[in-house]
């Protein structure tokens, strides 16, 4: 059992406080995501997990043991750091084996367990060069082979593939997570890419200047967001946030705007909204002309029109509010056009005074 939990753990380096009252519990085997701007603590909870850096309060248990005064070695939590730390005289080779002879594992088992991790990671090639004669992809997977090849309790990686370019960056991380299922260890893995982090996650954890703002996984946080700091931060395009304004009641799902704010025909709506959250993807757009006069849609200029292949990003301009809707497809929609746009009520986020999400 390698559970990892967090009770009200702060840390500080002098004034500034990098991690600030952090609850939270990994479960066994799950697949765990930090997610959060720069700066906002997540390497630190890392170094916390591993032991690098001890709490200045508050306990950290892994496996049901307080580990707050247990030393890195005794852990036994395998790390991949952002900066890879390979060893550059060394051969890739002898990089991963690097843990396991360290630890006097005897040969055979060694020639075992690094035959079997080179062919996960597709790295049995290019064993014998050494880190300088890698790409940085390379250099990435024999840094994860590295780690992989030990039998820690846990594993913890700091944004491991933010090298890689895109297309290597998906194929890896769709890897780590079979060979996380495979292994069925528990996996800390922190990231700065919004879609990484929701495309791999089993959970995850949003920061916020060292707090943890909602955990939960990624769907549920991407449908349910607690506040609009959460909200944007997850999907592209983000979030569509506007001042709320009091509508003339309209029909449901119509989107009325003035004065760079908007209201939706919702008979759900609380009465407290100060501002409303649209999805890209929620929003209905149509030909002006289309529209009857029991529709929902109501006008809006077309602004921008992005063609992305598979989808199309058109910003809209209803009065003075701009809202940006991704469509299916290649639309036959031009700028300028005047377009009818509406969303369903149910989809329709809204946020209290200090952007906290309010029910309905
Ligand atoms: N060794 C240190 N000494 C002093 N301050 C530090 C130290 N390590 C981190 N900090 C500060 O703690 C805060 C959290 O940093 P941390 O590196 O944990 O954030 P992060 O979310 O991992 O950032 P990034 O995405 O840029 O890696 C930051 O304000 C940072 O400046």
């Amino acid at each position: 059992m390698a559970d990892i939990v967090f009770r009200n753990v702060t840390k500080r380096y002098s004034t500034m406080l990098a991690v600030d009252d952090a609850s939270f519990t990994v479960n066994d085997n799950e697949f765990f995501c930090f997610f959060g701007p720069p700066l906002s603590g997540k390497s630190t909870i890392l170094r916390l997990v591993l032991g690098l850096e001890t709490p200045d309060a508050g306990e950290i248990l892994i496996g049901g043991k307080p580990v707050n005064t247990v030393s890195p070695a005794e852990r036994n939590v395998a790390m991949v750091f952002q900066n890879l730390a390979l060893f550059p005289h060394m051969s890739a080779l002898d990089n991963v084996r690097f843990p396991l002879v360290e630890r006097r594992v005897a040969e055979v088992d060694i020639k075992r367990r690094v035959a079997d991790v080179a062919a996960k990671l597709h790295i049995g090639h290019i064993l014998h060069k050494p880190p300088a004669l890698l790409s940085g992809g390379e250099r990435q997977r024999v840094a994860i082979a590295r780690a992989l090849v030990r039998d820690p309790n846990a594993y913890l990686m700091d944004d491991p593939i933010s090298a890689l370019d895109a297309r290597l960056r998906e194929e890896t991380r769709v890897e780590l997570k079979r060979i996380q299922r495979e292994l069925g260890k528990t996996l800390i893995y922190v990231t700065h890419d919004q879609e990484e982090a929701m495309s791999i996650a089993d959970r995850m954890a949003i920061l916020e200047s060292g707090r943890i703002r909602q955990i939960g996984a990624p769907a549920e946080i991407y449908d349910r967001p607690a506040s609009t700091y959460v909200a944007r931060l997850l999907g592209s395009p983000v979030m569509n946030i506007l001042k709320s304004v009091q509508g003339e009641g309209g029909i449901e799902g119509g989107i009325e705007a003035a004065e760079g704010a908007i209201s939706i025909a919702d008979r759900t709506a609380p009465a407290d909204a100060v501002e409303i959250g649209l999805r890209p993807e929620d929003i209905k757009v149509r030909p002006w002309s289309d529209t009857e006069k029991e529709s929902p849609g109501r006008p809006a200029r077309v602004f921008e029109v992005e063609p992305l292949g598979g989808y199309t990003v058109v910003t809209l301009a209803a009065g003075q509010a701009r809202l940006k809707a991704l469509l299916r497809g290649q639309p036959d929609i031009r700028p300028d056009a005047m377009v009818a746009i509406s969303c369903e009520p149910a989809r329709v986020h809204y946020f209290g005074q200090g952007g906290g999400a309010l029910a309905r």
